[in-house]
């Protein structure tokens, strides 16, 4: 059988469309096949900036996954959302956009021993991805935030940057923070995120940006096929001519490109008889090659909420979400001009990421492997996250409206040395894969998490933030050690930053399975660039991190093809 395309890239998320994109716009012009499982995701009303945070409740939009029960979280099973459709996870994510530490790419540099992911290639190619608006919402000075021109892009395909009007209570909060002892940070995206600074987002004028955005306008030499999920690659003995979706074959003439993220990639690689050996056997999967670290090195971040009323004057939340008439009115504002309060409320907030003094001489961080240490250790790379302004009141149940003047601080665990694993609980390649993240299951991760909450705690106690206090709706009972580790486990959250499980290394290390080239090693033919193959937990929300993996993986295969 002929083959139609060059390539057939699997997964329309940030890495499969920033792929293709880099693919089907290279001089040489190849022919580009994007299959994605879900839909278009055309209507422009899921893309109103303020309501990011309620996008993934949408079913249709969503695969719907949940982890199996976390034993150091109360045997809780936790919401596993995957964006389904064009744009993937970004379609439904919070906009945060956030690239992470200098060091981060260092270190993944230095892990697959390749210069391409050194900070500076990859900071130029962040610019080269993201058109950012770097005005400032009215009211804001540059003392909370100044980028540097040279630090972003002009011309890219996603918008992104910081919103025209912020919250009322947004600078009083930067301020606590800094008469707290927190630094200031004039920009997080500048590859250095420690301090606090204003958030950048992955929306413009009111509008949330998605991966979507690189497929506009689609290059004729690029096909994007919504509704069409692939079961498996097809393989000729170990090499990959194309990928099987509902029964239709895809033949690819070049490569194959898994980018079905970092749950799904590796689900498609087991029902192709590639990954571990006893697991493809146990399901009857004949096995083409045995991987054993395909679905093993999962990572994620996860989040607890500190929660406060404040006083009335503080905030102009109870105004806007107690009153469902102001909210519809605002939202046929958004639809007609693109403005108004949902451009507005829960928009833009602080984010800050810091180091714990504490944890360093912990017992739990001097048993880490010495590398860890050094990389943990290193200028750039932050211990935990806090994230203010969350619009909690969507997510707790019962949340009353007299208590909409509140605050909501997040507290992100970073770093988390715990190691899950994806894993085949059925023959039947549509049934997804088993997820285990194990929260708080290795000891490194609990002393991390106990000692980010108390900084936190710590934090809502000093005089700035307290003033403004009236109750509290949501905290640890003292900030002893098993209160907050028992806070942890009663509110914990995936940040759904699920990272690893098909993991990039030297070849020959136990837990790789693609090379540096991304490469899945033993299979010509077949490459994966997604959030799976991310060797490093990146210090930030990950979705640039996964533009960046699709957009190297496009640059390697230019070159390789000889398409410059
Ligand atoms: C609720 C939520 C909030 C988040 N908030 C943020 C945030 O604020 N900031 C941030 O930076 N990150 C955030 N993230 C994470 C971020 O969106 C993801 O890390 C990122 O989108 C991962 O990109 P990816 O391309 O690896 O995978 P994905 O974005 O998951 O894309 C994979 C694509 O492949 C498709 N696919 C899967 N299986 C198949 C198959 N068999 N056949 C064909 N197609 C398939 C999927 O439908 C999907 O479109 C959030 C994620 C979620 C779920």
């Amino acid at each position: 059988m002929e083959s139609a395309y060059d390539f057939v890239v699997v997964g329309g998320g940030p890495a499969g469309c920033a792929l293709a994109y880099g693919l089907a716009h290279s001089p040489k012009n190849p022919k580009v096949l994007l299959l994605e499982a879900g839909g278009r995701n055309a209507d422009p009303n899921l893309r109103v900036d303020g309501q990011r945070w309620l996008t993934f409740t949408n079913k249709d939009l969503n695969w719907g996954y949940m982890t199996t029960p976390q034993v150091h979280c109360g045997n809780r099973e936790l919401d596993y959302s995957r964006g389904l459709g064009l744009g993937g996870s970004s379609a439904i994510n919070f906009g945060v956009f956030s690239i992470g530490a200098r060091d981060d790419y260092e270190e993944w540099a230095r892990i697959a021993g390749d210069d391409a992911f050194r900070w500076a290639p990859v900071q130029e190619r962040l610019k080269r991805l993201e058109t950012f608006h770097g005005a400032l919402p009215t009211g804001i000075g540059t003392k909370y935030a100044s980028p540097r021109t040279s630090d972003h892009g002009s011309s890219g395909p996603l918008h992104v940057g910081y919103p025209a009007e912020c919250e009322a209570d947004l600078v009083p909060l930067l301020d606590a923070f800094e008469q707290a002892g927190y630094p200031l940070n004039p920009d997080h995206n500048s590859g250095n995120p420690i301090g606090m600074s204003l958030l950048i987002s992955s929306a413009h004028k009111g509008q949330r940006s998605t991966a979507q955005d690189l497929l506009t306008p689609c290059p004729e030499n690029l096909t994007v096929l919504a509704e069409a999920p692939v079961q498996r690659v097809l393989l000729e003995g170990k090499r990959a001519i194309g990928v099987e979706a509902n029964g239709k074959a895809y033949l690819a003439s070049k490569q194959v490109i898994l980018a079905a993220g970092a749950l799904n990639t590796p689900r498609i690689l087991m029902h192709s008889g590639i990954g571990p050996k006893e697991q493809l056997e146990q399901y009857n999967i004949p096995v083409v090659h045995d991987v054993p670290a395909i679905g093993q090195g999962l990572r994620d971040h996860a989040f607890c909420p500190l929660v406060y009323t404040r006083t009335e004057a503080s905030t102009a939340r109870h105004g806007f979400y107690g009153n469902q008439a102001a909210m519809d009115a605002a939202l046929q504002e958004w639809k007609q001009h693109g403005t108004g309060p949902w451009t507005k409320f829960a928009t833009t907030m602080g984010i800050g990421f810091f180091k714990l003094e504490r944890l360093p001489s912990s017992d739990e961080f001097k048993s880490l492997p010495e590398e860890e240490q050094r990389y943990l250790n290193s200028e750039t790379v932050p211990h935990y996250e806090i994230f203010t302004h969350f619009p909690i009141h969507w997510f707790l149940p019962g949340f009353r409206n007299e208590d909409l003047n509140y605050s909501c601080l997040l507290v992100f665990l970073y770093n988390a040395q715990g190691r899950g694993t994806v894993t085949l609980q059925s023959s039947d390649p549509n049934v997804p894969l088993l997820f285990d993240p194990k929260f708080l299951e290795h000891p490194f991760d609990r002393r991390s998490a106990i000692e980010s909450l108390r900084e936190v705690l710590r934090f809502t106690r000093t005089e700035a933030y307290a003033k403004d206090t009236v109750s509290t709706l949501a905290a640890p009972k003292s900030d002893s050690d098993e209160d907050l580790l028992e806070y942890w486990a009663q509110t914990i959250g995936s940040s759904w930053h699920m990272t690893g499980t098909v993991k990039m290394g030297k070849p020959g290390d136990a837990d790789v399975a693609v090379d540096n080239d991304f490469r899945v090693v033993g299979v010509e033919g077949l490459r994966v660039a997604d959030m799976s193959v991310v060797p490093v937990l990146p210090s930030c929300h990950v979705q640039a991190v996964a533009y960046i993996t699709g957009a190297i993986c496009a640059e390697k295969l230019v070159k390789d093809y000889g398409l410059e």
